[in-house]
């Protein structure tokens, strides 16, 4: 299978990497799309073998899955013709699925597939299951290092004051759907847990500053008919990103490595 890799930061590279050095089975660098040429080379440079640059709208033709590891305003120049394409898609910039409902009725038609690895969230296998019966509460509580919020427009627009915290304070509680159109940095894990199981209205999410942390963390607790439980994940950050944890480069390996796997863990 030809791998294309949209976007080479800090996930989009690490996975063109393991990529480009036979790490990941069956599957080899069919193309990547960087900014721009400059950009391009950099990243060719640290592999073995240059890949193939492509535009977004080039890449899905000469791939059989893009990989879209975009700053979020590009999500939709690569969606749309990598559905068209009818190629997979497996998607990062999760919160950019939230109302695209279009999206997924055109990847019906046209045999498109849209994945979303675990990323820098846990749990969605125990959330999937647990939605066949019946859930009767979903929260995901994203705790932030006070510096990681402090300059949120939100935090800023509302006054509100994150100076001198002794204690961690709720910034802003509710439905994923409502936290996104404030938070729109801080929701793709949520939106990935939502899609798992209860949707984006009846997911809730909370936001914390926190100055006992100095990585972000997520605690997911959920309660169904089956079951009842509760996550908590603390991501290392990537050196090129720190908003972002390194554990999600590797999800990503993870799930294509699950490609051609004999053996199929979890659900
Ligand atoms: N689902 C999850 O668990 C997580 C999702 N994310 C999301 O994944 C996405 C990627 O995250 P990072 O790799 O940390 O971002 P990043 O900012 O490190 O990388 C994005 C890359 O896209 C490149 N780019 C810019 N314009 C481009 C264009 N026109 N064509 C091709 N490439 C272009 C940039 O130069 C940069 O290298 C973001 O939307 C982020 O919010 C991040 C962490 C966890
Ligand atoms: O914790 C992380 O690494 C990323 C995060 O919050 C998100 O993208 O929603």
């Amino acid at each position: 299978m030809k791998i294309g890799i949209a976007g080479l930061g800090a996930i989009g590279l690490h996975v063109a990497q393991e990529l480009d050095r036979g790490g990941i089975p069956g599957c080899e660098l069919g193309g990547i799309s960087a900014r721009n040429a400059d950009r391009a080379a950099e990243a060719n440079a640290t592999l073995s073998k240059p890949a193939p640059v492509y535009t977004l709208h080039e890449i899905a033709d000469h791939c059989d899955i893009v990989v879209e590891t975009l700053p979020p305003q590009l999500f939709m120049d690569l969606a749309i013709p990598t559905i068209e394409a009818g190629k997979e898609l497996i998607v990062l910039s999760a919160s950019q699925l939230m109302g695209q409902q279009a999206l997924f009725d055109r990847a019906a038609e046209t045999g498109a597939k849209i994945l979303i690895p675990s990323g820098a969230i846990l749990g969605l296998d125990a959330i999937k299951g647990a939605a066949v019966g019946n859930l009767v509460s979903v929260v995901i509580e994203t705790r932030k290092p006070v510096a990681g919020l402090a300059k949120a427009p939100y935090v800023i627009d509302n006054n509100i004051d994150l100076s001198n915290l002794s204690e961690p304070k709720l910034v802003m509680g509710g439905a994923v759907t409502d936290v996104a159109k404030v938070f729109p940095a801080n929701v793709n894990v949520a939106v990935a847990v939502s899609l798992a199981g209860y949707g984006t209205d009846k997911t809730r999410m909370e936001v914390w500053a926190d100055p006992s942390l100095e990585k972000n963390q997520h605690t997911v607790r959920v309660v169904s008919d089956s079951s009842d439980f509760t996550m908590t994940i603390q991501n290392r950050p990537t050196e090129e990103n720190p908003a972002t944890g390194k554990i999600t480069a590797l999800s990503v390996i993870a799930m294509l490595r699950q490609k051609t796997s004999v053996l199929q863990v979890g659900t």
